[in-house]
């Protein structure tokens, strides 16, 4: 299986929120990364049919998605970034809505909908109202209806926007399992949740995509660049004007930051492996949302 990206621009009058992306999906976990507004979303609803691109096309083994049509949507689930729920209806009315709406068989989806519920650990919360249910619980609704149609390809816009930690490592470890034959692609803020499953990270940057790799191989650039030092708290200003900075832990009138440095910085200072959260910090110049 392949999805193909070819030369694809959306533009929102005259603005280009994508920018001529061309890239090449195969099975596995792709993430995708990008500051606000970088175009993340426009790509996913573009990827789940759901937005025509301006230009370019997006095929699937060689075949245009817009010709491929019900066949093509009939391999995907999507989540999109807001979810709109129905807050009167219970968890288990809301994905028979859906399973009808992907044209599943009533027993089907009732077989479907006890194992979604299952895994997304909502079993107890079956027969309530979604009007009453917290954010991370609405998440993990949005990601079992996505689910329904054991999707070939598997699009979740934020999915971990709103999961606690514990739930967060519960879903990055069903992505991993799910991965398998399917192209997952996940769009997050949290780079972290992707250094240890994405097959790849895409870099979305005001619409363009400026890179596709292997986590460890974009981790690479940054060999010997990424340093912790100690500092007076009162030497941030400078240490911000001369260094990207990333993570800063203050203690007293003292402090301890992560910055990216291709010489050594002033001070004491040591050396530190690269994360993507350093990656993202590089690309993008702002410390990504923390993990905690
Ligand atoms: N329907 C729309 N009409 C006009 N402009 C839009 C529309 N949708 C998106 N845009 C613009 O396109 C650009 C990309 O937006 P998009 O939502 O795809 O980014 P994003 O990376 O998903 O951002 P976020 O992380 O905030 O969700 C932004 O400048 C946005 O303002």
């Amino acid at each position: 299986m392949k999805l193909t990206i070819n030369q694809v621009t959306r533009s929102y009058k005259g603005k280009k929120a994508v920018d001529d992306v061309t890239c090449e999906l195969t099975p596995g976990v792709y993430g995708l990364i990008g500051p606000n507004g970088a175009g993340k979303t426009t790509l996913m609803r573009m990827l789940a049919d759901v937005l025509k691109p301006t230009e370019g096309e997006i095929t699937l083994n060689g075949e245009s998605i817009r010709v491929l049509d019900d066949r093509y949507r009939d391999l995907i689930g999507y989540l999109p970034q807001d979810c709109g729920f129905y807050s009167y209806f219970t968890a288990s009315k809301f994905l028979r809505y859906m399973a009808a709406l992907k044209g599943m068989g009533r027993r089907e989806a009732d077989r479907r909908i006890d194992e979604l519920l299952d895994l997304m650990n909502l079993r107890e919360q079956k027969h309530q109202r979604i009007g009453k249910f917290s954010g991370g619980m609405k998440q993990r609704l949005g990601i079992a209806q996505a689910l329904l149609n054991d999707p070939k390809i598997l699009i979740l816009d934020e999915p971990t926007a709103g999961l606690d930690p514990k739930e967060r490592i519960r879903f990055r470890n069903l992505l991993s399992d799910l991965a398998g034959d399917r192209i997952v692609i996940v769009s997050t803020h949290i780079i972290s949740d992707m250094e240890s499953m994405a097959k790849e990270v895409l870099l979305l940057k005001e619409g363009r995509l400026v890179k596709k790799e292997e986590p460890e191989e974009i981790l690479k650039e940054l060999d010997g660049k990424v340093w912790q030092l100690s500092a007076k708290a009162d030497e941030l200003p400078e240490l911000t004007r001369r260094y990207l900075v990333g993570r800063v832990q203050r203690k007293g009138d003292g402090l301890k930051a992560r910055v990216i440095s291709k010489e050594a910085p002033i001070g004491s200072a040591s050396r530190e492996t690269p994360q993507l959260e350093d990656i993202y910090l590089y690309y993008f110049g702002d410390s990504p949302e923390s993990e905690d």
